[in-house]
């Protein structure tokens, strides 16, 4: 197989990063299963992999929703993906800093990676600490692409900012090499059932999810092996 081609189907890496309580699970979810469920387990990363349809062809397709409370995993993240969606609450200054931060960081490690900023719970205008102009301006000084969108609202506007951004990442994938932390030399990981594990987070008699095929639980001491395969590169 030509690398170019092997490139193409490799799954894109999407990490979803931002502090705690924005919402980074219930967009993940929402993205992927169109429902909004309320609460999430709160002391992992998820890996959710799934072959979507971008840009009109079926894409391999990898998305981490990060556990903000773990510092120690934040390299591995930066390392493992290939495009970032930041994400904060327009309801808490302190997240937008938090995924200013980021977004300098990422300038930093990652100049070349794509990054969506999302400005999430924009359902809640009276509580907005965080103006939509002052988001915007800084994602166009760090090149990024931005959106508010209401995760807990409609499914639509995430579908659609989501959408168009794989589009425009595996329109822009190309010679790099991207990390490959799971794929090569892979820390042991729990594979769940991820019929059993959606059923527990939305019910079991909901109509089963589509498109995903599956979803990893990375605990603690399997970050920390993410973490270490990861400085190895
Ligand atoms: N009003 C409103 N609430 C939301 C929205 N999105 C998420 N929430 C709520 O915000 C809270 C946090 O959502 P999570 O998806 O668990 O947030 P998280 O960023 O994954 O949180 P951590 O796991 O702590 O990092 C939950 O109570 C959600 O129901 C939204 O668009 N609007």
């Amino acid at each position: 197989m030509k690398t170019d081609e092997k490139n193409n189907n490799s799954p894109l890496r999407l990490a979803v990063l931002g502090s705690n309580q924005v919402g980074k699970s219930a967009l993940t979810v929402r993205y992927l299963t169109k429902r909004f469920i309320g609460e999430y387990r709160s002391d992992t990363d998820m890996l959710y992999k799934c072959v979507l349809q971008v840009d009109g062809a079926p894409q391999p397709v990898e998305i981490m929703d990060t556990w903000a409370s773990c510092d120690e995993s934040s390299d591995a993240h930066l390392q493992w993906a290939e495009a970032f969606v930041v994400v904060y609450a327009i309801t808490d200054k302190e997240s937008y800093r938090w995924a200013a931060n980021t977004l300098q960081e990422l300038s930093v490690r990652r100049s070349s990676a794509s990054v969506l900023m999302l400005g999430n719970k924009s359902d809640l205008g009276h509580l907005r600490e965080v103006e939509e102009v002052e988001a915007r301006t800084l994602a166009l000084t760090h090149a990024a692409r931005f959106t508010e969108v209401s995760t807990a609202e409609s499914c639509v506007p995430v579908a659609d900012a989501l959408d168009s951004f794989l589009k425009e990442v595996k329109a822009q994938r190309g010679s790099s090499n991207n990390g490959n932390i799971l794929g090569n030399g892979s820390p042991k990981q729990r594979k769940l059932s991820v019929t059993r594990m959606l059923g527990s987070l939305i019910g079991r008699h909901s109509p089963p999810p589509q498109p995903i095929t599956e979803l990893i639980v990375l605990d603690k001491g399997e970050r920390s092996k993410l973490v270490r395969c990861s400085r190895q590169i």
